[in-house]
């Protein structure tokens, strides 16, 4: 299904007596169209990159380092060889920290060649407020020193609190500030890929 004809389907659950019906969620990016949108990515990244050296793909916990390894391997199947791909915690970096307290941190993995002098590449799947991304350039930073650091994204759901963009995007999806976008990918999730959309005022 193309993410542009998204059909409104029911969620599953019913209601416990008494209690407000959920809202319907709706499919908008299927496991072909998350497919697609990241071999896309991955060659824009290698196009405005002159190719797959020096890149440092770092993935943000937790389904962002599922997408950073997807992007590399397709990185590595253009290029012919690896592109060292890991994982950011931004959890200690984290301006709602005294809001949210119970965050448990995640893991780093920096790959061998470390991140100085590197094109660093953050991934991640969902760019709302921007406050995560902004707690992963401050957790770079007491890594190393990147030449550049880029920012590729599954969805960009708008609605930003910070001076922050995403260079590579794999869909631009307006959404209202009282929705929830959710992303489910079948090696974290155990279920097909996909991107859906709950809540808000639409049907
Ligand atoms: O731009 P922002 O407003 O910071 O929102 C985007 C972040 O929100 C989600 O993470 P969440 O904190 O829900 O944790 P999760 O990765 O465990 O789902 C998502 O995975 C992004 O990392
Ligand atoms: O809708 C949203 C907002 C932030 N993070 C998500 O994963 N989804």
């Amino acid at each position: 299904m193309r993410p542009d004809s998204a059909v409104p389907t029911p969620v599953d659950a019913s209601p416990a007596p008494g209690a407000p019906a959920p809202s319907p969620s709706r499919t908008v990016l299927t496991a072909s169209d998350i497919s697609r949108a990241l071999r896309r990515v991955a060659h824009e990244i290698l196009e405005h990159n002159k190719g797959g050296s020096d890149l440092v793909v770092l993935g943000i916990p937790s389904r962002g380092v599922v997408l950073a390894q997807r992007l590399a391997a397709v990185m590595e199947s253009v290029e012919g060889r690896p592109v060292p791909v890991g994982a950011l915690d931004v959890t200690m970096h984290r301006d709602d920290l005294r809001r949210q307290p119970t965050r448990s941190p995640r893991h780093t993995d920096i790959p061998g060649g470390g991140i100085d002098d590197k094109v660093v590449v953050l991934v991640d799947d969902v760019l709302y407020s921007g406050r995560t991304v902004r707690a992963a350039l401050d957790a770079l930073s007491d890594l190393g020193r990147p030449r550049a650091v880029r920012l590729a994204v599954l969805v960009d759901r708008g609605h930003r609190e910070l001076p922050i963009r995403a260079d590579h995007v794999g869909k631009n999806l307006p959404t209202s500030s009282s929705e929830r976008v959710s992303v489910r990918l079948s090696d974290h999730d155990g279920v097909e890929d996909q991107v859906t959309i709950a809540g808000g005022d639409r049907p």
